[in-house]
């Protein structure tokens, strides 16, 4: 037992990656555009990146958010929204996205990594081309996010 749990501790099964949701005082979602040579290339996704060995996913978002947007966050603004998972791809291992809603953060938000940014209502947002995983999770989060900090709440 204590062995297979060290096996799957060096070569794990699955990918964890955060992504946070930012809602600004007119009710828009920032999305993040991935830079044109990483994978899902030019696609708009919510910002965030990979949960590395020894960290917890809020240290991780924190960290990414900081690393792709030049933004500070105190973990004490994050709260869980929804995730979504994909099955297992020929040659690379399955992802799960943990999707947080972020409630507050320091700084303006800027693509520092080469992607680019956009501030949308909603409605435009769900118009982006994104990776497949994020598909459903949008719809989610829509139905999910508080009405006072969803732009309908916000007229
Ligand atoms: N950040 C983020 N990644 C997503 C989303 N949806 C989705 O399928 N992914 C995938 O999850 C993986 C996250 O990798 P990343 O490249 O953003 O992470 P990272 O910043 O740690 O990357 P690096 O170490 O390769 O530079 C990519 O394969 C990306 O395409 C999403 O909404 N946000």
């Amino acid at each position: 037992m204590l062995r297979e749990a060290a096996e799957v501790e060096r070569n794990p099964t699955w990918l964890c990656v955060v992504a946070g949701l930012l809602i600004d005082p007119q009710g828009r979602w920032l999305m993040h555009r991935r830079p044109w040579d990483k994978a899902h290339g030019g696609l708009w996704e919510f910002p965030g990146g990979k949960v590395e060995p020894g960290e917890t996913p809020e240290a991780a978002l924190v960290r990414e958010l900081g690393e792709e947007l030049d933004i500070s966050i105190d973990p004490r603004w994050i709260e869980p929204l929804a995730f979504a998972s994909e099955g297992s791809k020929a040659g690379g291992r399955p992802i799960t996205l943990l999707l947080y809603l972020v409630r507050q953060w320091e700084g303006t938000p800027r693509a520092v990594e080469g992607g680019a940014i956009g501030w949308n209502r909603p409605d435009a947002a769900a118009k982006l081309e994104k990776p497949p995983l994020d598909v459903a999770l949008f719809t989610k989060a829509r139905a999910l996010v508080p009405p006072a900090e969803n732009a309908a709440g916000r007229g």
